[in-house]
């Protein structure tokens, strides 16, 4: 987690006696469910101790200075893996361009996974790291060191996106010059807006028909609501695209070379775009005067601000998340890639200048946050933020917050506590390898041989801190996978790999019909395992038809009083609980919305019996009794209770709350929920009534619709219930020229026949249920 906007340098110093004080814990369990177990009793008050402080030397601040951490993330198609090729070819880290689905059958260098290039999509986040010089505002070179994760655009991946921006400073958000914002890209948005990632945007494919970037920034400030302006105007239009004009440095910047390598500048603007780009340079100061005081003073003033106060004000507002600075020019014809690179380095931040924070495991979890700063001499603080099973084994992608961590070193597993030596420690540059010894603070590195999940803490082992790890969406598709013949060992150990590797991919097996079921954010998303399971395991298989993720909530509280009291003639077993359930919002931060909160005073039930009434309650929640779907959106407060010093124990608890939420389930007006998509369609004008036509008749509410010359854009909410065998149906109604992507948005009550229907067909299933 971030903090807010960066005045952190001094936060970080602060002196340590602000945070040594009495601090009492009165809500800790509330935040989140999973770090609820490890929490110390409440009420009690706790010393918070006084942290050493660190500085940041000359050389942390000369190193980070020229540091950069940044993601590529965009609606789908929109060209970041082309960009990124560009950009490793212009900083000389490939020799040459391969395209995504290009004519060569090499594949972008970032697409590594053969089925990726075969899709040509992205599937998985591939990181890399280049050297760019960098002309800054003052014509002068300086030398930047980039760490890039370039990301799917799918949302059924959309965890990779999640994990590449929970550890990155800043990111490119791409956009299509004539699609401009889609419903991905406001995905995208969100989720940079969740983890505090300053942006530049990047308009690309301005050599399309119908580019239009004016209209573009304005979806950036209307539709996702930042102030947004051009630092650029383009020297020629659509298929004559020649450059762009800086309007920071007042320079035509054009591209020249067979694949663009060659950037030539000149004083002289074309006299065609001389008074646009003046009235987009004023467009420019406006824009920054209402997010920057200083430039705001001087256009009171009526003054022109220099190239440095302009370029200043740019990296500020930027860094503070107040502003989107806006570049354009296009991928695929080689345009206008190298200032975007400058723009890079002069305006996202340092990894000085993003806040971080770890909690203190000896520490209730609603405890002030620890600030990490990344200075050589701190204690290591490193998070494991994805983990990639590669062929030299277990690869796991670490982003070090602070200290630094050596080949051969020993380092802490936070959540564990095991000790484990770094025997191989790597820079990943896509799918190869570069051997390094050493690796400082603010830096992405892979360590090979280390076993954890995707969000583990790792330290020195002098400090007990650990980071809060990333919001991971909840499944809303499942289906049956059975492997053809006999079950070997390759079935499971494939499904464990994949488990680890991606929160998002979940495996259970059901009770009922003891099918394995796996459920994801897609159906692309599961198609890709089982092809993955077939090619890397040898396993085939066969599915199940997809199965929507209902889930089933409560609507109103209920209290429950209930006794769990069982004597069997050996050990008796007795436990009192009561309390009461409620509806709980969704934590937006960590994506929790059940919880469990203990409030029972005078040791009523012993503190060794507690956490046997949180696990009766998780387990109570895995099947709710109108549709045998999860119960979500719901709290359990336990107030008080009663032991026995014999026949009490922790499963006597665990039962006891496993009863008390059976018995009172109805009176808290359950509902059955169903997933609803953000369903995006582009497609020729003529079209356009029978697509919308299409929507309507499967139920979808039409929130947004765009008409350009030749397309027209129509966002829906449909329920995915609804949307099996669009793909086909869509092909069908546009002449194969339509496309549409489609994301999770919410779950919201079925309607009253269909949880009629579920609810019957649930007891069919259950011939032990009350009929
Ligand atoms: N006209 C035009 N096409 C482009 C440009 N950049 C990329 N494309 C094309 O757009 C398509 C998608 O490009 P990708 O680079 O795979 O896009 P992406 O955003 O990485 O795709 P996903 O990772 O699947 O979301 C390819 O056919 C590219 O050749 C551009 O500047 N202009």
């Amino acid at each position: 987690m971030r903090l807010g906007p960066p005045s952190f340098l001094a936060s970080l110093r602060a002196p340590t006696s602000c945070r040594s004080a009495l601090w009492q814990s009165s809500h800790s369990l509330r935040r989140n469910a999973s770090a609820a177990a490890a929490v110390k009793p409440q009420d009690a008050e706790v010393e918070i101790p006084s942290y050493p402080t660190y500085d940041l030397s000359d050389k942390d601040h000369t190193r980070l200075r020229f540091q950069r951490n940044i993601g590529v993330s965009a609606h789908i198609d929109s060209g970041k893996t082309t960009l990124t090729e560009r950009i490793l070819y212009y900083t000389g880290r490939i020799r040459d361009i391969h395209e995504v689905r290009g004519r060569d059958n090499v594949g972008a260098k970032m697409d590594s996974m053969d089925l990726e290039r075969e899709k040509g999509i992205t599937i998985q986040s591939a990181a890399t790291f280049c050297d760019w010089i960098a002309t800054n505002h003052k014509g002068d070179k300086e030398k930047y060191a980039i760490n890039i994760i370039d990301t799917p655009g799918h949302v059924d991946f959309t965890i990779e996106v999640e994990r590449a921006l929970r550890v990155l400073d800043g990111a490119i958000l791409v956009l299509c010059a004539v699609s401009g914002v889609q419903s991905q890209t406001t995905t995208v948005d969100r989720q940079m807006r969740r983890y505090n990632v300053p942006r530049i945007s990047f308009i690309n494919k301005m050599d399309r028909p119908g580019a239009n970037p004016w209209r573009v920034i304005n979806q950036i400030r209307t539709k996702l609501k930042i102030p947004a302006a051009a630092l650029q105007v383009p020297i020629g239009v659509e298929d004559e695209l020649k450059g762009v004009v800086d309007l920071v440095r007042w320079k035509s910047v054009y591209n020249e070379g067979a694949k663009g390598q060659t950037i030539i500048e000149s004083d002289e603007i074309p006299a065609d775009v001389l008074e646009f780009a003046t009235q987009k340079r004023r467009e420019l100061i406006e824009q920054l005067a209402e997010v920057d005081d200083e430039i705001g003073e001087l256009l009171i003033m009526d003054e022109e601000p220099n190239t440095t106060q302009l370029t200043d004000a740019i990296r500020r507002a930027t860094v503070a998340l107040k502003f989107s600075p806006v570049f354009m020019g296009s991928a695929v014809k080689n345009t206008s890639v190298q200032p975007l690179l400058d723009g890079i380095c002069a305006y996202l931040p340092t990894p000085a200048e993003v806040s971080a924070v770890a909690h203190d495991t000896n520490l209730p979890v609603s405890a002030p946050p620890v600030p990490l700063v990344p200075a050589e001499t701190a204690p290591l603080v490193a998070l494991a933020f994805k983990l990639e099973e590669g062929r030299f084994g277990q690869l796991t992608y670490m982003r070090v917050y602070q200290g630094s961590m050596r080949k051969g070193q020993f380092i802490h597993h936070a959540r564990t506590g095991k000790k484990v030596k770094i025997p191989r420690l790597v820079r990943m540059h896509s799918n190869e390898l570069e051997d390094i010894d050493h690796i400082g603070p603010g830096e992405i590195c892979a360590i090979f041989g280390v076993d954890c999940s995707s969000g583990d803490t790792f330290t020195d082992g002098s400090s007990s801190y650990t980071m809060t790890s990333m919001f991971v969406p909840d499944p809303v598709i499942s289906l049956a996978l059975n492997p053809v013949g006999q079950e070997g060992p390759n079935f499971s150990r494939a499904l464990n790999r994949f488990k680890k590797e991606d929160p998002t991919f979940r495996v259970h097996v059901d009770k009922e019909s003891k099918e394995t079921i796996i459920s994801g954010m897609g159906e692309l998303h599961l198609e890709i395992y089982v092809e993955r399971m077939r090619r890397e395991y040898g396993v085939e298989c066969t599915t199940g038809k997809p199965l929507v993720a209902f889930r089933e909530t409560i609507t109103q509280s209920a209290d429950f009083s209930y006794t769990h009291k069982k004597q069997t003639g050996g050990a008796g077993q007795f436990a009192r609980v009561v309390g009461s359930i409620e509806p709980m919002e969704i934590d937006e931060e960590t994506g929790k919305d059940v919880g469990f909160e203990n409030m029972v005073m005078a040791g009523n039930i012993p503190n060794s019996y507690i956490p046997g009434c949180e696990k009766g309650f998780y387990e109570a929640l895995e099947k709710g009794s109108l549709s045998g779907n999860p119960v979500s959106g719901c709290r359990l407060i336990l107030r008080d209770g009663a032991f026995h010093s014999v026949d009490s124990s922790e499963l006597a608890f665990r039962l006891a709350i496993q009863g008390a939420f059976r018995e009172i389930y109805n009176n808290a007006k359950p509902v059955i929920l169903e997933p609803i998509m953000t369903v995006e369609v582009v497609a020729p004008s003529e079209f356009q009534s029978a697509v919308i036509g299409g929507l309507n008749s499967r139920r979808g509410t039409i929130i947004d619709s765009e008409v350009r010359e030749d397309e027209f854009t129509a966002v829906a909410e449909v329920a995915l219930n609804d949307m099996f065998g669009y793909a086909s149906f869509l092909r069908g109604q546009t002449q194969g020229k339509g496309e549409f992507s489609m994301e999770y948005k919410k779950h919201l009550p079925v309607m009253p026949d269909v949880q009629a229907e579920l609810n019957a067909a649930y007891r069919k299933t259950m011939p032990t249920a009350k009929k």
